[in-house]
């Protein structure tokens, strides 16, 4: 088997709001071009722990953290790490997709214009190709200067993936991005994270648990903000070595 790089490798992280201790000694290794999931009952600290890992959690005043987070072999929470620098590299899908009220065309372009774009053939290249990318562009190219918000749920999911591959970022962090959607359009999500993860490292977050053993290379179990079991998906669905894994996957728990 290749061995693959690492993209992200926690070291005895630790995150606390206030005195509630949400993330205790974390050590885990994410690598590349794989799909990991992280699941957990609710509270469990899934959402912290994606939000860490792009710093999403530094804007709240209260939360303190202590160990180590290495993107690419750099320590993302040293001060001489630019967050801006760490969001052109890593995007995020929430739960509820968020389109700008814009239309779909100016929904892409707007983080390669941040980035200084300006040649509208280059535009309408990323255009087609985030798109494409997010399988969505046989629905949405004759209608691109419309506003997104008349998009279904599932088509504005996938217009905000296609929103993070306009800036070609290293890893997509997801959060839940199918639970607020039908099961033909998470049928679609899904297929596309299979097809996205041969470019890219995706990390998500879910609540079901046939989902991550359809889509997953890697299970992480959280519990109580601690990870019980880390392993290949196949394993963590078929032979946990935690009972408390077995517990919570054939739902006696969680
Ligand atoms: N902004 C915040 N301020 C204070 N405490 C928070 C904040 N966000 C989360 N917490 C606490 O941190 C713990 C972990 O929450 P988190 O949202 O990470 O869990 P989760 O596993 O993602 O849950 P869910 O599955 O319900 O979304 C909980 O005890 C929660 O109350």
């Amino acid at each position: 088997m290749v061995n693959k790089k690492v993209v992200y490798d926690t070291k005895d992280l630790n995150l606390w709001y206030g005195n509630d201790h949400a993330l205790k000694n974390i050590n885990l290794q994410v690598h590349e071009n794989e799909v990991t999931a992280i699941i957990g009952p609710s509270g469990c600290g899934k959402s912290t722990f994606i939000k860490t890992l792009n710093r999403m959690v530094e804007l709240i005043p209260v939360v303190k953290i202590s160990g180590d987070i290495q993107y690419r072999g750099k320590s993302i929470l040293d001060k001489s790490y630019k967050v801006e620098e760490l969001r052109t590299h890593v995007g995020m899908v929430f739960q509820k997709p968020n389109p700008f009220p814009k239309s779909i065309y100016e929904n892409i372009v707007y983080g390669p214009k941040i980035h200084g774009i300006r040649n509208k053939k280059i535009l309408d290249e990323i255009v087609e190709k985030s798109l494409r990318g997010a399988a969505i562009w046989d629905e949405v190219k004759d209608r691109l200067h419309e506003n997104a918000y008349g998009l279904s749920g599932g088509q504005q999911q996938r217009l905000c993936i296609a929103r993070c591959l306009a800036v070609e970022p290293d890893v997509i962090l997801m959060d839940e991005p199918t639970s607020a959607l039908d099961p033909i359009s998470t049928l679609k999500v899904e297929e596309l994270m299979q097809e996205l993860k041969k470019d890219f490292s995706i990390i998500i977050v879910t609540h079901n648990m046939q989902q991550a053993a359809r889509i997953s290379d890697k299970t992480a179990f959280f519990l109580n903000g601690e990870v019980v079991e880390y392993s290949d998906t196949n394993k963590i669905f078929s032979t946990p070595s935690d009972k408390r894994t077995e517990d919570y996957i054939t739902g006696r728990f969680g």
